[in-house]
């Protein structure tokens, strides 16, 4: 069973600031609609942050890391022992992450939940049901108890967070072997064949590729995961990062956080809270489309348009690290630019 708060509603952005967001950018000095989507995202966080000046100044950064039992069939181009080294690497401060964090002035942290670390590591925060997936090729990946927990997990992340006000949430994830399992998850929720949504990862060749889309395929049908549920779905061939995720996603957009999304994975994620909770769909930002092969297809999933294209393919809420100063640039416009009366520019003639 899903923990009961999962499916409580995220309550409906503010009408009146949105309203309020619409008709300032119309009073600003530059041609109607002449900052596109910017404009579109100011006048978003307005509403969902109830606020006449969105923000996106204090941006906390979580990443959940986990280990999959999938990976015993060689469907990454890396060792499964890179999970934890990477645990180290983060807290080290050498990771991509690392350095966009300090970059962005975003806090970091990151929680083991789930990988194979059988006692915590230091800077580490640990909060696992059990070290690793079942590998979903012979048997499912997860008990529903180990579910709940990961989704508790998420959430327990975000009420840390909460506690500091963030503006934004971005969550990254860590975990050999995940993008086999958020293409299997993401195919069973989409109807899609793995073959159209499998990818190279961190970089297997052709025929790897096609070997995750068989493990996929044949573990969907042994499972018989076609129409099945997120719950089930997320049980059978998902990770405990993932799942986490998840959580943290519903439980940000509960409290009226808006999550800015990353790539591929995070995206499955997001597919799959949206799924369990479709209430929490306009609290997501999608950052970057990755070079993921199926993430375009979870993008159309999930009705998101994507504010950067630039060919990352690396997870860790890179790409929504990336993309986080476009958010900001959003928002200084809208909250500093003058209106045409401030300015005596003429508009244009109703
Ligand atoms: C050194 C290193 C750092 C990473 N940081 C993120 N990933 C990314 O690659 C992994 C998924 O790809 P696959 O399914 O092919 O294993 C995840 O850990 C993801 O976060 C990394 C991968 C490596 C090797
Ligand atoms: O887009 C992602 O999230 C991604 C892609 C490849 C490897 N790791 C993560």
């Amino acid at each position: 069973m899903l923990p009961d708060w999962v499916t409580q509603e995220c309550p409906d952005a503010s009408a009146v600031h949105r309203e309020a967001a619409l008709a300032r950018q119309a009073q600003l000095t530059k041609p109607a609609g002449a900052l596109g989507r910017l404009e579109q995202i100011a006048v978003d966080l307005a509403g969902l942050q109830e606020t006449e000046q969105p923000r996106a100044a204090h941006v906390p950064i979580v990443i959940f890391a986990g280990d999959h039992g999938i990976v015993v069939q060689g469907v990454s181009a890396y060792p499964q022992e890179v999970t934890i080294a990477m645990l180290a690497n983060f807290a080290g401060g050498g990771a991509a992450i690392s350095v966009l964090a300090r970059e962005l002035g975003s806090s970091l942290e990151v929680v083991d939940a789930g990988t194979l670390a059988q006692s915590p590591l230091p800077g580490i925060v640990t909060d696992k049901p059990r070290c690793g997936s079942r590998d979903f090729s012979v048997e499912p990946a997860l008990t529903t108890d180990e579910l709940a927990f990961a989704l508790d997990c998420g959430k327990r992340a975000v009420l840390r967070a909460e506690a500091g006000a963030p503006d934004l949430l971005i969550f990254g994830e860590m975990g050999i072997g995940n993008t086999t399992t958020s293409a299997a998850i993401a195919s069973a929720l989409l109807g899609v064949s793995a073959e159209e949504i499998a990818g190279s990862g961190t970089g297997v060749d052709a025929a790897g590729r096609a070997r995750k889309a068989r493990l996929i395929e044949a573990a969907l049908t042994r499972h018989e995961l076609a129409g099945a549920s997120a719950e089930k779905i997320l049980c059978t061939v998902g990770g405990l990062e993932i799942a986490a995720i998840t959580g943290a996603i519903i439980a940000a957009a509960q409290r009226r956080i808006p999550v800015l999304v990353d790539g591929f994975i995070v995206s499955v994620a997001a597919l799959a809270a949206v799924r369990i909770n479709p209430s929490c769909q306009p609290y997501l930002l999608s950052s970057h489309q990755s070079a993921e092969q199926g993430h375009r297809l979870v993008l159309r999933g999930l009705n998101a348009q994507p504010l950067v294209s630039l060919d990352l393919r690396l997870g860790e809420g890179s790409g929504a690290a990336i993309a986080l100063p476009l958010v900001r640039l959003a928002c200084a416009l809208h909250n500093g630019m003058a209106t045409f009366a401030q300015a005596h520019v003429p508009d244009r003639p109703a």
